[in-house]
């Protein structure tokens, strides 16, 4: 899709980790300025000095009454009250609101109880985040091939969806267009679920290591892959999971049978039924797609062990430039907690990625893409 053309003002409500990001993918282009909406002046000063928007104003109204699209990224808690807010401004003919939050249904029963004239309200959702907060973590990256989906209710005309999903490209994330509640039933078990376990589980041996400090120093990869997300922000998960209460309880229950099931597989001592829980979800596991490789920017990524040794990323990353190979990104992969085990190398051109792979196996590193 082309993303020449759009001559607009976009505000945003909540200028964090998400609302900026977007400003991030947003600003600078040809025709577009971006404001931010701040509800302190603290924050005010915070967002100004991140530089992510044209400008920051302490005023709903000088931020969204001439607007052409309005983002609401703030916790979703907090969405409700400014599309109230919104709904008593006189705001621009054909303007459109929009939202990122995690949850769609309540967002959407909540626009179609207001009476907006010639303003249209689509609920979105970017299917791309960390556990980190606040816009000094946002990035214009983030939503590179991620999914983006909206929720548009049938009243919303094709022009007026095809709008917003034009300005969306420049995101650079595949919009997708999913029922609200439907939304909610997926991401509650994808995304809401595991951010419960990861905290019950961290919680859980986090009581074990106040009596015993080696289960904090002993914990290693597996425990850190499982639980990252336990870091997460607690006003906007606290948020999420009471907005999306009813499906999280009938998730709890099932996975409450899964443990269960866990339970007595491991008193009768069943190590069939053991290993063929291990088979099923590893089968499902290795289907789930990477990080999409994408329509637009495919990343080519290695992965390189490295030896505890000091100053050695520094000498890849300088062989890598000596060679004139290309590096997109470098990440280390903590494996334990104090040495780097694997690094992960991005590149955009496959050509790259092969030329690297080959100068690094001839210098005798272990690589695996
Ligand atoms: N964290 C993630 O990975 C993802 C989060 N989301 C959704 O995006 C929304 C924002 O989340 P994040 O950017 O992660 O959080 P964040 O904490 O980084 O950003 C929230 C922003 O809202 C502002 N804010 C808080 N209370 C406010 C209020 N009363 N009035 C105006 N502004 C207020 C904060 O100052 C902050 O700038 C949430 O609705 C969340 O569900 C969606 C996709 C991914
Ligand atoms: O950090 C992660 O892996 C996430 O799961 C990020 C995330 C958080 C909330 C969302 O609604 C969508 C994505």
């Amino acid at each position: 899709m082309r993303t020449e053309g759009i001559n607009c003002k976009i505000a945003i409500f909540g200028v964090g980790l998400i609302g900026g990001s977007l400003a991030l993918c947003f600003k600078g282009k040809p025709g577009i300025e971006v404001v931010g909406y701040a509800h302190e002046p603290k924050i005010q000063e915070r967002y100004l000095k991140s530089g992510v928007l044209d400008h920051v104003t302490l005023s709903i109204e000088e931020a969204a009454v001439d607007a052409d699209f309005i983002f609401l990224s703030v916790p979703v808690g907090m969405l409700n009250y400014y599309l109230l807010e919104l709904n008593k401004l006189p705001l621009k003919k054909g303007c459109i609101i929009t939202d990122v939050g995690s949850t769609k249904a309540s967002i959407t029963a909540a626009a179609k109880t207001l009476d907006f004239q010639d303003v249209y309200f689509i609920g979105g959702h970017p299917m791309a985040g960390s556990e980190r907060s606040g816009v000094e973590a946002a990035s214009p990256l983030l939503f590179e091939n991620a999914y983006y989906v909206l929720t548009p209710q049938p009243e919303i005309k094709e022009d007026v969806y095809n709008k917003l999903h034009h300005l969306l490209s420049y995101t650079r994330a595949q919009v997708i267009r999913v029922e609200p509640e439907h939304h909610d039933d997926i991401v509650g078990a994808i995304s809401h679920l595991p951010h419960i376990i990861a905290v019950a589980l961290v919680n859980q041996i986090s009581s074990y290591n106040q009596n015993e400090p080696l289960y904090q120093l002993l914990a290693a990869g597996g425990f850190r892959d499982i639980t990252r997300i336990a870091s997460s922000d607690p006003v906007v998960w606290r948020d999420i999971l009471l907005s999306n209460r009813d499906v999280l309880l009938r998730l709890l229950r099932d996975w409450n049978k899964q443990v269960g099931q866990f339970t007595q597989v491991l008193e009768d001592s069943n190590g069939e039924a053991i290993e063929a829980a291990f088979r099923e979800a590893g089968s499902f596991r290795d289907q789930l797609p990477e990080r999409r490789k994408g329509i637009i920017n495919a990343l080519f990524d290695i992965y390189i062990d490295v030896p505890d040794t000091p100053g050695i990323i520094g000498r890849i990353a300088t062989e890598l430039g000596t060679a004139r190979i290309n590096l997109s990104n470098m990440q280390i992969i903590e494996s334990r907690e104090d040495v780097p085990g694997i690094l992960r190398l991005s590149f955009r051109q496959e050509e790259d990625m092969e030329r690297a792979i080959e100068l690094l196996t001839n210098l005798g590193y272990t690589v695996r893409s």
